[in-house]
This record gives C-alpha cells, structure tokens and sequence, in this order.
C-alpha cells in the first residue's frame, strides 16, 4: 500500500506543518493528539463521548491486552474495534514500553522481551514477531515495531546497545507485518539512542533505509529535563523523511505539543489529560488548577469560561470540587470530558493556525494567556 500521508499546508517560519493521514478505519488530520485507551477504552468515557470531544484516533496497548482479556477474546470480535465498539482509527504500542515500565524481572535478549506478568507473575516471551502478531490480531491501524527504551540518564554504551536491538527488532517487525498482514495496516519504526544525537542519527537512518509508513521518536520523556527533549527532537525529526507522519511517543503537557509541532512534530499521546483528570488536575488556556483547592469551594463559574466542552457549558467549579472531595464517580467523568476536550482543542486549534499562515501568533498568544500561578 502506497504510505498513507500527505502535508497539506507548512508554517513558513518554523517546521510546523498539517497533514492527513489516510487509515483502514478513517482519516486523521495532523497534528494529532491521541487519547491513550490502554485497556481498551479511555477511562470512564465512552466511543459517543470521544467523538463528541473531537477525538480522531485512540491508542491502545499489546502488552495489556494480551494479558488481559487476551487474543483469544478479542479474536471473538475480529479485532478490538468491534470489541470496543470504536469505528475509528486506532494505534497500538508494541508493548516494548509497558514490559520495561509495568512488568516484573524483563530480560532482553535478541530474542525478545522475556517477563513476568504484572496481573499474575506468569512468564511470557515478547518477541518482534508476536507483537506484531498480536497487533494484526487487533487490526490496530498503525502498528508500532517492538523496540527497546531505555531509561534517562544511560551511558552511550547502553543506548547503542539498545537501539542496535531496536533496529534488528525492526526488520524483523516489517518481515512478518509484509508477511501477515499485507500492508493493510501502517507500521511505523521507533527511533532510540538516548540523548545522543550521533545515535539517533544512526538510528533514524537505519529505519529510514527500511521504508516505514511513518516514524516514532521513542526513549523520550523518560524523566530528562524538558529542554533536552525539545534538542533531541529538534536535531532528530529532520533526519526522518518529510513525507512521512512523526510520532512522539508519550508526550506531553500543552506546552510540549506546542513546541513540538513547531519542531515539525504531527502525533502525540500521553496520559496527562486522562490520568491529571482522575487527580483533579484541570487544564485551562491560563493554566492547570487543582479541582481540590479550596479557593473552588463557592465558585460559580466553569473550570475555564472560554471552553466548549460538555462539563465547562453545565457545571460549577464548586460542583466539581464537591464530587472530587466526595470520591464521586461523576468527578472522574465530568473532569476527563474536559481534560480531553481541552487537548483535543488545542490541536484542532493548532492545526487552524498552521493551514492559515498564523501558528507563530498563535504561539505567542498560547503563552500570552497563561498566569503566573496557574488558573
Ligand atoms: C510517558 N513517556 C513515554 N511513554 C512512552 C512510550 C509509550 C507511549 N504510550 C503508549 C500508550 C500508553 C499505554 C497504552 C499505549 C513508548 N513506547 C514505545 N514503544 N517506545 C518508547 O520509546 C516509548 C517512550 C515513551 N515515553
């Protein structure tokens, strides 16, 4: 299948650019931010909710659910949109990230991932061909190649080692997905190498050898100072063809998806909006407020005045912060629909600003808006 992307405008003072990137499941117009379903459903939501938010494509994740429901189960439904019932596109991590971040004494050999089951301890072998098998299975319509991240700080010796893994893995994921799966669904590689510039150089030219349908920065956002991300990604994203989508994996706050854009970024994900929501952290255009913060008690008005979504149209600070104290269910709703609209928003804004020549102002005016001390 001829690679699914096109840009569709460029910013002419910085490399941010719109594309549409055409899927089995439906288009999506970069960039993009990804809610992370991680168990196959995005947190108290449901498919109607996230349309309604502006969701275009969803995340789900290998290593989960084969663990749990398992293949057999989703195989029932011919894929995990059926099972889900999310007509959408979907993307789906290979499950490299998840081993090292959730399961229990991970060995890495050339073989694969070999692990302990964080549910239950049972061992299990992740190699690049079952990942991409399991990922087939859930007809995901971008495949990630299995790959290796390491943590942040790592000497050179250990990134080498793991992004020489990583590509080797890679070939091996474009072997079985031309085999199995026909090129019907993307597959995308993962560049790593640490924060070294020489090595994801070596490895995005690796990948780029190997024809992906789009390319991921991995092994960021793995604790480094923020600015490092930005240099890393600033020195990397260019050495990946400009012809094809790239996907920052695990990022970020709104700050991140701005300058990321700018650096010529189209694809995000990151738990944030979700997960910040079940802690009571709101986003806003002036900044996060903390729903809990007594100063809500009495308050009237919307988390932000100026937002659209659902909760902020029908709801108080003060109610909110009373389902928060109170442990409501409600609160965790109410305050996802929000977080996620408010990301949602900012990507659908950021991609106006770009197909209008205007993503410098609407740089500016992003900062502009945000106070000192949060919302
Ligand atoms: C939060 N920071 C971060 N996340 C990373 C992730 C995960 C991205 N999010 C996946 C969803 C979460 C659960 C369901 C799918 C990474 N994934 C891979 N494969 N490789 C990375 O280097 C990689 C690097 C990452 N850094």
């Amino acid at each position: 299948m001829p690679h699914p992307f096109q840009v569709t405008a460029r910013c002419t003072t910085t490399r941010a650019r719109t594309g549409r990137l055409s899927l089995v499941h439906g288009t999506v117009e970069t960039p993009v931010f990804m809610p992370v379903g991680t168990l196959g459903t995005v947190k108290s939501l449901t498919p109607e909710d996230l349309t309604a938010a502006g969701a275009q494509i969803i995340l789900g994740n290998t290593y989960h659910l084969y663990l749990r429901p398992g293949c057999d189960v989703i195989d029932r439904f011919s894929g995990l949109h059926r099972f889900m019932n999310w007509d959408g596109p979907i993307l789906t991590d290979s499950g490299g990230f998840q081993v090292f971040s959730l399961a229990r004494l991970t060995r890495i050999t050339e073989a694969g991932a070999s692990f302990q089951s964080h549910i239950d301890g049972s061992r299990h072998l992740l190699t690049p061909e079952k990942s991409i098998e399991i990922q087939i299975s859930l007809d995901s319509d971008v495949i990630m190649c299995l790959d290796q991240c390491i943590a942040y700080p790592a000497e050179r010796a250990a990134a080498l080692a793991a992004l020489e893994i990583t590509t080797q893995w890679a070939g091996r994921c474009r072997k079985t997905w031309r085999e199995q799966s026909g090129e019907k669904n993307a597959l995308f590689g993962i560049v790593q190498g640490g924060m070294y510039d020489d090595l994801r150089r070596m490895s995005a030219e690796a990948l780029t050898a190997m024809d992906f349908s789009g390319y991921a920065l991995g092994g960021l956002s793995v604790g480094e100072p923020n600015q490092m991300m930005y240099d890393v990604a600033e020195a990397a994203l260019p050495l990946l063809p400009g012809d094809r989508p790239k996907y920052i994996m695990g990022v970020g706050t709104p700050e991140d998806l701005v300058e990321l854009t700018a650096r010529g970024a189209d694809m995000f994900d990151c738990v944030m909006p979700t997960r910040n929501a079940r802690n009571g952290q709101l986003f806003t255009r002036r900044g996060t407020l903390n729903i809990a913060n007594s100063r809500h008690r009495t308050d009237t008005a919307p988390v932000d005045s100026e937002c659209a979504c659902y909760t902020c149209r029908n709801y108080s600070r003060a109610y909110l912060r009373h389902l928060y104290q109170s442990r409501e269910l409600l609160a965790y709703r109410l305050n996802t629909l929000h977080n996620l609209h408010y990301y949602l928003d900012l990507t659908a804004r950021m991609r106006s600003a770009i197909a209008e020549g205007r993503f410098e102002a609407f740089r500016k005016r992003f900062y502009a808006d945000r106070e000192p001390g949060g919302a």
